[in-house]
């Protein structure tokens, strides 16, 4: 049985409720799931750490599947931030909303199909300015974007320094700065996805 509000068959379509209301489980159901799964959609370019992200994320419950009609895989994992729990998509690595590989077909596909509650673009920090032009794209379609900058181990080795507050203010979006690799900044990254999904 689906769930109305999340459209999908979940546990608040299960037995506890429907025990609870017994007969006017039917009628009830609608207004009782208030608990909707949120997404979380993992983009950027290849190679910058979206798939260590996304296990940093997720943990043991993974299912990967090929995309509709592709040979494209896309893994999907569950996180739980203050009692709130979020699907969260790996996508395949994309440069551009306007896609020529079928990868970032397949990704800017999810992106318009999914209708994640929040985007997270995920970015080298040694190749900041070349992979904003992705975010403002991203911004520019109306998307929930969050801009996570990775590989900060690797920038501060070669001395460059990035001033986080002040590309948040440019770009009006939140950024956290991480290293997903050494899992540093997660929890950051998690609170500040709280934070925005809250408004
Ligand atoms: N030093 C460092 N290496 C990282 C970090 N995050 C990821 N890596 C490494 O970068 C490489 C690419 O990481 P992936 O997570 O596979 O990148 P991806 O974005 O999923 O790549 P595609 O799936 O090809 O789009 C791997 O060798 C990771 O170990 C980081 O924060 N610091
Ligand atoms: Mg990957």
């Amino acid at each position: 049985m689906d769930c109305h509000n999340c459209n999908r068959s979940c546990h608040h379509a299960g037995r506890k409720h429907r025990r609870r209301f017994g007969f006017f489980w039917q009628k009830a159901r609608k207004e009782i799931c208030e608990e909707k799964l949120l997404k979380i959609a993992l983009v950027g370019s290849p190679n910058v750490g979206k798939s260590m992200l996304f296990n940093a994320l997720t943990g043991a419950y993974v299912t990967v599947s090929n995309y509709p009609g592709t040979t494209v895989e896309v893994a999907r994992g569950k996180t739980v931030i203050h009692g709130q729990e979020y699907e969260v998509i790996d996508t395949p690595g994309m440069y551009s909303l306007l896609p020529i590989t079928e990868e970032e077909k397949v990704a800017r596909d999810l992106l318009l199909e999914e209708k994640p509650d929040i985007v997270v673009h995920v970015v080298d920090a040694k190749n900041l300015g070349r992979m904003l032009t992705l975010t403002y794209q991203l911004i520019e379609a109306g998307l929930p974007v969050l801009l996570a900058i990775n590989m900060m181990d690797e920038a501060e080795q070669l001395g460059l320094i990035i001033d986080r507050e002040k590309i948040e203010k440019e770009l009006g979006i939140p950024v956290v700065t991480m290293a997903a690799a050494q899992n540093a900044g997660i929890n950051e990254l998690k609170e500040r996805v709280a934070e925005y999904v809250k408004k």
